[in-house]
């Protein structure tokens, strides 16, 4: 498969821009990958509709030819056939309107069986995709790929069905019953569509580039709506409700501004369709009354040629203005493709084994990282050798790096240089699943969701038993008070555990991870929300807990990790200082430094701090 290129606000996934045909090479592209993907699969659904349409064309063709019967034998006083030809116009139409039913019905099942196939895909494939692509894009940037692009999509192509394959087979029996009645006049009315070609085309050109720009904002402004709407207390305390009115405003206007440009468009190639449909009648008038006078046709050829020309004239315009749905489509597709052709960087290597966990020993042979600027290095010559079963903690300023650490040993990013290895293995060369299922993560910025508390739990390990969540749960020093929740474990807690406090939240994610079970344990600052008492109920437990596990542990609150095996003090990437509580203390160097001034601040704050540190 090609490389797509990813598309960005300012250079939407649309077409490039010297691109001078509506229809490159580019877009075939697009369109047979959509073919082949998606329509390929559902050939059978499609060839039903294509018998439907079939029947729906040729039902529509037989109108104008009953319409010519019925007025030859009505100018001739044949009364006799009347009722035949009543009886054929009930037929016919009936029948019309039962394939159109059963056509409409079927495209749009297909169409929408088609989006859901593109969504689920589209979804699976970025879930799995990596961490840091997944941090590229805002989550409204890339909720809107999943619904409006596939939206676009979707309605692109339904169009094009109805169109191609309803409407051109129309207009197509429609130009044979005409030729049929009187292939003069037919010759003229088709004389005057060739015309139409030039403004199709550009019009489509000017549709595609502003699609592109439609898309792109769509998803900024899903992505400001998601923003903004997440950050109500902030907006409130602030009082920042006309500031967030105006940011959010200013890209509804932008949105509007671009989906005007397309529907004028849209319109303009309506009305040109439209004048030359008039061009088309008047032709049609002028060679009839030439051709009945010489006695070439009847008038009954002119009444059903009139009827079959206003009958083409809708399918017609559709098919014209199918040009614009479609380079709306191309540009949704570029982005949808966009994403589906990045494949991730972080994955097994060919041929990785699983995991064979020891002790679960947590080396750090030398590593350095950076997040994508070679000069801004994250982490430096990092040397570390974390014992199975040690706990070590990381402490040090804002920005030292100790976060990046943690985040790189379930590989949530990979090592620029050096190596990680557990218990020998270098973690690049054992599967993600083994790797990420030995270690549980627990972090400051919890993440739950909307659902009940046990479901909130059972995230760390989904098949376990109701006694497993709440063994877990008293662990984490949570039993107590989700007892006292409206419904216990089965209260539903709001997105992201909005109807809990943060010291709740933080024992249920780290109830989550005591259920995991996992040898290797990395909390994140996780005991920062809570308060003295919950902390100190929580450092009970998480002592059991951490006793037969490798635990590497963030901790500013420098209270809480004295009783490490190991503190490793971190700045600029590397660990500048390493040793036991004591003997830091003992050495009176950048540990000793940051528990006097940690204890300063304590001292101004005594409610800030959980238990008084001893210097030595
Ligand atoms: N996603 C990211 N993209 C680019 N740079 C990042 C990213 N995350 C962190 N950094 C940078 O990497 C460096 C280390 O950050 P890190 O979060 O590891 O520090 P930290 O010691 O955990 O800080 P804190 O104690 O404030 O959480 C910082 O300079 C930070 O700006």
């Amino acid at each position: 498969m090609s490389k797509t290129k990813e598309a960005s606000p300012e250079t939407p996934s649309g077409p490039r821009k010297n691109a001078r045909f509506a229809f490159d090479a580019h877009s075939r592209l697009l369109l047979s990958r959509f073919i082949n993907d998606w329509l390929r699969p559902r050939w059978r659904e499609l060839f039903v509709i294509l018998l439907l349409t079939t029947a729906l064309s040729l039902a529509t063709g037989a109108y104008p030819v009953v319409i010519k019967f019925s007025f030859d034998n009505l100018l001739e006083g044949d009364v006799t056939w009347l009722p035949w030809v009543l009886g054929a116009i009930i037929v016919v139409t009936a029948a019309r309107g039962i394939f159109l039913y059963t056509q409409t019905v079927a495209t749009n099942r297909v169409m929408l069986e088609v989006g859901v196939d593109m969504q689920n895909v589209t979804f699976r494939h970025m879930i799995n995709a990596d961490y840091a692509r997944l941090t590229r894009d805002t989550p409204g940037r890339l909720m809107s790929k999943l619904t409006n692009d596939i939206q676009f999509i979707q309605q692109a192509a339904h169009a094009s069905i109805n169109s191609v394959l309803r409407d051109m087979m129309s207009v197509v029996v429609l130009v044979g019953a005409m030729f049929y009645l009187d292939w003069m006049i037919s010759l003229v009315v088709l004389g005057v569509y060739p015309f139409a070609a030039v403004p199709i085309s550009t019009i489509a050109r000017r549709v595609r580039r502003n699609a592109s720009r439609t898309q792109a904002e769509l998803g900024g402004m899903t992505s400001l709506l998601a923003e903004t709407l997440g950050a109500t207390r902030l907006i409130k305390t602030f009082r920042l409700e006309d500031y967030a009115a105006e940011r959010v405003g200013r890209s509804f206007e932008e949105v509007y501004r671009l989906k005007l440009k397309v529907v004028s468009a849209k319109a303009r190639l309506e009305s040109i369709l439209e004048g030359l449909a008039g061009v088309a009648v008047a032709g049609v008038i002028w060679v009839a009354y030439w051709r009945i006078s010489s006695g070439a046709a009847t008038v009954g050829d002119f009444m059903g040629l009139t009827a079959a020309l206003l009958m083409a004239a809708q399918p017609l315009k559709a098919v014209g203005g199918l040009m614009t749905r479609v380079q709306e489509g191309l540009a949704a597709l570029d982005s949808i493709y966009g994403v589906l052709d990045e494949q991730p960087k972080t994955k097994d290597l060919p041929g990785a084994k699983p995991l064979v966990l020891d002790k679960g020993a947590v080396a750090f042979d030398r590593i350095s990282f950076h997040y994508g600027q070679e000069e801004l290095q994250a982490v430096t010559d990092f040397d570390l050798q974390v014992k199975g079963g040690q706990t070590v903690a990381l402490v040090g300023r804002s920005g030292a790096g100790k976060s990046t650490i943690v985040n790189l040993v379930p590989r949530l990013f990979d090592v620029t240089a050096g190596a990680i290895r557990i218990d020998g293995q270098d973690i690049r060369e054992v599967t993600l699943a083994s790797l990420r299922g030995a270690i549980a993560l627990v972090s400051q910025d919890v993440t739950l969701f909307d659902d009940t508390i046990r479901a909130n739990i059972a995230l760390g390990r989904l098949d376990a038993s109701d006694e497993d969540i709440v063994a877990a749960a008293k662990a984490a020093a949570a039993h107590e008070f989700i007892l006292s929740q409206p419904q216990g474990y089965d209260t539903v807690i709001g997105d992201r555990g909005v109807r809990l406090s943060g010291g709740q939240r933080q024992r249920l994610a780290l109830a989550s991870a005591i259920l995991k079970n996992a040898p290797i344990l990395l909390l994140d600052e996780a005991t920062s929300a809570l308060d003295t008492q919950s902390e100190r109920l929580v450092q009970e437990a998480l002592a059991a807990f951490t006793r037969e596990r490798t635990t590497i542990v963030i901790a500013h609150r420098l209270s809480t990790v004295q009783n490490a095996d190991l503190i490793c003090v971190m700045d600029a990437g590397t660990i500048v200082e390493m040793g036991t509580h004591a003997d830091l203390i003992a050495k009176g160097g950048a540990y000793a430094r940051l528990v006097r001034a940690q204890l300063l601040t304590d001292e101004a704050d005594p409610e800030s701090s959980p238990a008084g540190l001893p210097l030595n």
